[in-house]
């Protein structure tokens, strides 16, 4: 397994920068030491206290901004009240001071705002533990098998906390997650979902259930195998986490493929920091038009195949559907050819065998997939097949997540 920190990207991504720029402090105004190692100095533009080894600088506005008084914030709805808009851009504390482990600084016109110095240290840009959002393991099939993920149980899963957080931190780390032993219906299939988030009810139904029978206008409707993908890339924020579970097959073939994407794509930024650069800038489209007797629908998503955050360049979103990538009209003639060597090369680190995690779903077993990062497919298949689930709010997932205290 290589390392989850997201790599420095390629030459044309190197202007990328922290948004928090490093200045040299100028003068010393004053030096008070209020704890063992600690010290604080009023700068002339910014506080900095150092504190359990860390220098951490805090710039007078921000502090202003984060004023915990009650007339700045409400703590009941953790909302602030102070108007920012109305705090003077060059304005300084009068004076400053430490008071059990406070730090307590006094405004002209004497407002008083108070910082636990652990607060501080929390929320400092020099004490952050880590500059990613989402920490995760990379995988591919032997890492995640090697990794020995137990599923949670239907019974556990549904009563106890800790089963229920023991869950969103695997698939907070690895994308995908499993409860076993759930009652092969679709009422189970909901109440198991329910249990983790909101349902995303989209085009295709709040809880879905389908078979062969191609009661709508896609390839998923029928038998024939779907190479790896992910859904719902023509909406304009992906569905956060596909749910499925079988209910039941009597038949041959139809297991599921699942595919890291994240891993394939770290790969390609490692070999080809150019055409890793290239899926990130160029949009593409995808679309999803359906015209049956029934059903009819036009939705189109626009947005790169990678998606990075800006101020980190660390992936949180892939979007490769295949079937559902729409005419290419969205780049100029000479990005043309350059984007499909590098989405080539992307198709060739996602099809490496030994990236693809086989499974074969049955009754009982209900998959939590995060669709904006692990591909799945499926074998062509035989006899009847009935699947069922739903897609889930990827906030609420998240939120869920961040409750139990996990970093989400
Ligand atoms: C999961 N469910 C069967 C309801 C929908 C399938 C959607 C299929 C579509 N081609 C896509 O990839 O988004
Ligand atoms: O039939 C399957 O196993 C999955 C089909 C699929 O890709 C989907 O429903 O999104
Ligand atoms: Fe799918």
């Amino acid at each position: 397994m290589f390392s989850v920190l997201p790599r420095a990207a390629g030459s044309a991504m190197r202007q990328f920068q922290l948004p928090f720029a490093r200045s040299e402090p100028r003068t010393s105004l004053l030096q008070v030491r209020f704890a063992a190692s600690a010290t604080l100095r009023l700068l002339e533009d910014c506080l900095e206290v150092s504190y359990e080894g860390t220098p951490m600088r805090f710039n007078y506005v921000w502090l202003r901004d984060h004023c915990r008084s009650a007339s700045s914030y409400n703590s009941a709805t953790h909302q602030r009240s102070l108007d920012t808009g109305s705090i003077e851009l060059t304005l300084r504390p009068e004076s400053s001071a430490v008071e059990d482990g406070q730090l307590v600084l006094t405004w002209p016109g004497g407002h008083v705002s108070k910082f636990s110095l652990g607060w501080l240290a929390e929320n400092s840009h020099e004490g952050r533990k880590t500059v990613m959002e989402q920490p995760r393991i990379l995988w591919n099939a032997n890492v995640y098998q090697n990794a020995r993920i137990s599923a949670a149980k239907w019974d556990k899963f549904m009563s106890s906390d800790s089963e229920l957080k023991k869950f969103l931190q695997n698939y907070l780390l690895y994308g995908i997650a499993f409860v076993d032993d759930v009652p092969a219906t679709v009422e189970a299939t909901e109440e198991v979902t329910r249990r983790v988030s909101l349902i995303r009810e989209t085009t295709y139904g709040r809880m879905w259930s389908f078979t062969s029978d191609f009661s709508r206008g896609d390839t998923a409707y029928s038998q024939l195998a779907l190479d790896r993908h992910t859904d719902t890339s023509y909406f304009q924020e992906p569905c956060g986490i596909q749910v499925f579970h079988c209910l039941r097959h009597e038949g041959t073939g139809g297991k599921t493929l699942l595919v890291d994407g994240f891993y394939a794509a770290e790969k390609l930024r490692q070999r080809s920091p150019e055409n890793f650069e290239l899926l990130c800038r160029v949009p593409i489209r995808h679309e999803y038009i359906e015209n049956t007797e029934n059903h009819r629908n036009h939705m189109t998503g626009i947005g790169p195949v990678l998606n990075i955050y800006p101020w980190n360049n660390e992936l949180y979103m892939i979007r490769y559907n295949n079937y559902d990538r729409s005419v290419m009209n969205t780049m100029p003639h000479d990005t043309i050819r350059r984007w499909y060597v590098a989405h080539r090369e992307l198709t060739t680190e996602l099809r490496w065998p030994e990236n693809e995690l086989w499974v074969k779903l049955t009754p009982g077993k209900v998959i939590f997939i995060d669709n904006w990062r692990v591909l799945h497919g499926r074998e062509s298949f035989t006899g009847l097949r009935q699947l069922c689930g739903c897609y889930l709010t990827r906030d609420d997932v998240l939120s869920a997540a961040r409750c139990f205290g996990l970093q989400a």
